[in-house]
């Protein structure tokens, strides 16, 4: 089954086609370039901010998701952060997408961020002025019961980032933004309603995607993720869990996506503990590559939500695979 923007059979993970360094190019151009969902003020800027604490680099602000993708991919950027799911709205479509379609790229951090919203409007705007408000789809989803509340009867509308829609209100263009406090101040707004969330606490995902290269070392308590097409029989699903629960692997996450080849063809995209190093989950990964159609290693960085990942069972562990792989080549080695 082939995947719609995903390399064909026989071209399976993958081949990547960047730019090639040049003879008599730098081997390594500086500074680091960083492309991030913009413009200034997003919460993606925050993260940002917060992967990359050394100040050296340049950040490049990118209207879409996609377009700072494409900016990694094409070599215009070295990294890009951008937002991956959130503890109230779910999975940022565009994003697991983005890191599906086209030339491999990896996760190589992540980075969690409470987001808190203000409504911020241009100075002297009252509530009862507001005829429309506008803010990226996630800021709308989680704030849904407070603006209807504060502005019953304004439809929301969406806006690529809520430092775009603060923009847009400075412009003219909305009359109200939902966005981050300091992007109010950013673009001059005043706020009349702060922390507009429905649900207090609302943690928002982001990850550092750079192309392929050496991954980050093991640290212990890393994540790895991956996009699977599972293959179009009864139980496909079940086998992959199995490769992972038989190992000991304990799966973070895991959602559907649309592969868009036609409805009912879908991929899982999943993260789960461990490093790909690991044997256990290096293990898994190889089985997964030979039962789906197609995987996409996604990377493996160190796990930064605070929380530490299970002990293994004694027989998953690091000891067990070597001493079972010492064992197997004494075997075929007519020496056991
Ligand atoms: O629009 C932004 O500021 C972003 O960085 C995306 C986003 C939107 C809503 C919550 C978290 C991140």
């Amino acid at each position: 089954m082939a995947v719609p923007n995903l390399p064909g059979p026989g071209d399976r993970f993958s081949r990547p086609h960047y730019p090639r360094r040049m003879p008599g190019m730098p081997a390594t151009p500086s500074p680091t370039r960083f492309a991030y969902l913009g413009p200034e003020g997003t919460f993606t800027e925050a993260a940002l901010s917060r992967a990359i604490t050394a100040p050296e680099g340049r950040r490049d602000p990118h209207p879409s998701v996609a377009s700072a993708l494409a900016a990694v991919r094409s070599g215009d950027a070295d990294a890009a952060v951008v937002p991956l799911e959130n503890s109230v709205e779910g999975s940022v479509p565009a994003t697991m997408d983005g890191l599906v379609d086209g030339a491999p790229l990896v996760i190589t951090r992540e980075v969690f961020l409470e987001v808190a919203f203000v409504l911020a409007v241009r100075p002297g705007t009252t509530l009862a002025d507001i005829t429309s408000v506008a803010s990226h789809p996630h800021a709308l989803a989680q704030t849904a019961m407070r603006l209807a509340a504060l502005l019953p009867g304004v439809d929301p509308l969406p806006a690529t980032s809520t430092a775009a829609a603060a923009a847009a209100v400075a412009a003219g263009e909305v009359d109200a933004a939902v966005c981050a406090g300091i992007a109010a101040t950013r673009y001059g707004l005043q706020s009349l309603a702060d922390d507009v969330a429905d649900h207090a606490g609302a943690v928002t995902r982001f990850v550092l995607v750079s192309r392929p290269a050496p991954l980050p070392a093991r640290t212990g308590n890393d994540k790895t993720s991956l996009v699977a097409v599972v293959a179009d029989r009864t139980g496909a699903l079940l086998e992959l869990l199995e490769e992972f629960a038989v190992r000991d692997i304990s799966l973070t996450r895991i959602e559907s996506r649309p592969t868009r080849q036609r409805l009912g063809v879908y991929s899982f995209s999943l993260d789960c503990e461990g490093h790909v190093a690991d044997p256990r989950v290096g293990a898994a990964l190889a089985a997964l590559h030979r039962i789906c159609d197609d995987v996409r290693f996604l990377g493996s960085y160190p796990r930064a939500d605070g929380r530490q990942n299970r002990p293994v069972r004694p027989d998953s562990s690091d000891e067990a695979f070597a001493e079972a792989e010492g064992w197997l080549a004494r075997v075929r080695a007519g020496d056991a």
